[in-house]
């Protein structure tokens, strides 16, 4: 089974974009903005009667115009509606990197997706995201997450959506999210188990940040990889909260440094400064450095 280090450790989702696929503007604009993933969206943000020309508008941008060096995910509609067949169509004519299911209640959902990918050859590049946002979700994420082995390998990643989850359990929108946490922890114990990444839910503030500043803070703190967001004004806030600062690389790099001098070698712990430092801080650092990398160099792209 894949270990948190093996999975893909240098791949940045701090912020992950959702544009709807119904809005042209916002799709031309996707290609400037600086955000680690886009979710090009045909749930929620579309209205049913315009499903048809939200798909169209995904052939065209992919086929004509797709998005460069930056993940590109389609939501589609509920495996339950009378959307998902055409969305599926859809997905596997773009090619996107993933397809990101709605209110995903259970292992069967990921099964059903992963069999779908394999009758049409999609699955050599094509993962699968899940959004846990439903009861049902929460309490059966361990099983969503282990139902990745079985369905090919392809489940990659969860996004919480709390507008549902709130919407379902009657929790209200409160500061600090105090009642969330303990599902926000179980979908973040679930997808590290089975070496998922995890992305915390959309705040649905975009005028004023600080809330959401605040929200950024804590989902670093609990574990998230990232933040899915809904407007272009959040990309810089999610992308301070879940990269690196100055002194998280510096502390880094003298990890590597210790552990690199001929005179640890043999040593699974050492002093550094006064801190107990251990082989597994070691792995954590190699981590952090080679994700920095990536930021480093992504910026120099757009700079
Ligand atoms: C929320 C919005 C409807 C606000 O739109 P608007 O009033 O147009 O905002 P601004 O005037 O401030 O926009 C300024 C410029 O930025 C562009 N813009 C805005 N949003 C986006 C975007 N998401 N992607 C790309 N570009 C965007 C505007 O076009 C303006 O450009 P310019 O013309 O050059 O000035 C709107 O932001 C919006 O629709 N956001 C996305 C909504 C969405 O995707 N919803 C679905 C995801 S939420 C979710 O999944 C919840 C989850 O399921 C759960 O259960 O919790
Ligand atoms: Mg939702």
């Amino acid at each position: 089974m894949k270990s948190i280090n093996s999975h893909h450790p240098a791949r940045l989702r701090r912020s992950v974009l959702s544009v709807p696929a119904i809005n042209a503007r916002a799709l031309e604009k996707a290609h400037g903005l600086a955000c680690d993933a886009v979710i090009f969206d045909l749930e929620d943000s579309v209205a049913p009667e315009k499903k048809a020309e939200a798909r169209e508008n995904l052939r065209r941008f992919f086929a004509e115009t797709p998005l460069s060096g930056r993940e590109a995910i389609i939501r589609v509609n509920g495996l339950d509606t009378e959307f998902f067949a055409e969305d599926m169509a859809a997905v596997i004519a773009c090619r996107p990197d993933a397809v990101l299911l709605p209110k995903v209640d259970g292992p069967d959902d990921i099964q059903h997706v992963a069999d779908l990918l394999a009758e049409s050859d999609a699955t050599e590049s094509l993962r699968i995201w899940a959004m846990i946002e439903t009861p049902r979700g929460v309490l059966n994420a361990a099983a969503i997450a282990g139902s990745g082995r079985t369905a090919g390998g392809l489940l990659d990643c969860f996004v919480v959506g709390l507008n549902d989850l709130r919407k379902e359990t009657g929790v209200l929108p409160e500061p600090g999210r105090t009642y969330l946490v303990p599902f926000l922890m179980q979908v973040i114990l679930a997808a590290r188990a089975y070496g998922l990444d995890a992305i915390d839910s959309v705040s649905n503030e975009f005028r004023v940040l600080d809330a959401y500043e605040t929200e950024c803070a804590q989902g670093r703190a609990m574990g998230f990889d990232g933040k899915m967001l809904i407007h272009p004004a959040q990309i810089d806030g999610a992308n301070r909260h879940f990269g690196f600062s100055a002194e998280a690389k510096a502390e880094a790099k003298a990890i590597v440094a210790a552990f690199a001098d001929p005179a640890t070698a043999g040593l699974n712990v050492i002093n550094l400064d006064g801190h107990m430092v251990e082989r597994l801080h070691l792995d954590q650092a190699e981590r952090l450095l080679a994700k920095a990398q990536v930021i480093q160099e992504r910026e120099g792209k757009t700079a």
